[in-house]
């Protein structure tokens, strides 16, 4: 998925501080266990992420994407599942936590030392965008995120009349955000598109703060 270098100029805009035309390759644990096992990263060389949004906006869809270039079966995720991302020798611990009603209380128990949020947005669901931007601002009201970077997927792109990132970006009044750096990147968790960038965004952050 992002082991190709050719990226669009308009695709490139949309993400800032990575080099152009650099490889750029994801590799999974599962994939490549001989060589991470021989870098044996320790827990705190890994970066806590955790993907959150409300349920069905395909979060753990993209969380399988990362590790496996495939679109996996789902089903509504009770709890959460955890796996080990490796970009460009960055190593991420990503948590796809459950978003049903009932499960986002405790969102909270997943918060201490995370480094990004990652909030998938539905982009077809425009009833409930409403109830997405009431969790974001939760969450970046809480003491545990103070530090936290926010990456806004606007998944389902492939989904007649889907709403565009830029009226999602809007409606969540994005640019108000000042102590917390965000970025919001539009993608489809079927093909793959836009997770590259997500991702190259996530890692140009790192060490910037
Ligand atoms: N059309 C389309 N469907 C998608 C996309 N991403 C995910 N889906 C579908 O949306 C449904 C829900 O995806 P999940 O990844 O299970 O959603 P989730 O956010 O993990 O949901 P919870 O675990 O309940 O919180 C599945 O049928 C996916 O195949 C996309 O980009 N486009
Ligand atoms: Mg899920």
């Amino acid at each position: 998925m992002c082991s190709s270098t050719n990226k669009s100029a308009a695709t490139r805009v949309l993400f800032s501080g990575t080099e152009t035309g650099q490889h750029f390759k994801i590799d999974s644990i599962r994939n490549y266990g001989i060589q991470i096992k021989s870098q044996k990263k320790k827990k705190n060389d890994k970066h806590k992420v955790i993907i959150v949004g409300l349920d069905n906006a395909g979060k753990t869809t993209i969380l399988y994407q990362f590790l496996m270039n495939e679109v996996v079966h789902t089903s509504p995720t009770i709890g959460s599942n955890v796996e080990e991302i490796v970009v460009k020798n960055t190593h991420f611990l990503m948590w796809d936590i459950g978003g049903q009603e009932s499960l986002r209380s405790s969102w909270n128990t997943y918060y201490s030392n995370t480094e990004f949020i990652i909030l998938v947005v539905d982009s077809i669901d425009r009833e409930r965008l409403a109830i997405t931007k009431e969790e974001l601002y939760r969450m970046l009201a809480h003491e545990d995120l103070r530090k936290a970077a926010v990456l806004i997927f606007a998944n389902k792109q492939d989904m007649k009349g889907c709403m565009t990132a830029a009226e999602i970006s809007k409606y969540l009044t994005l640019s108000s955000i000042k102590d917390h750096p965000w970025h919001i990147q539009s993608c489809c968790a079927l093909t793959g598109e836009g997770l590259c960038q997500g991702l190259e965004w996530m890692t140009s952050r790192i060490g910037v703060r």
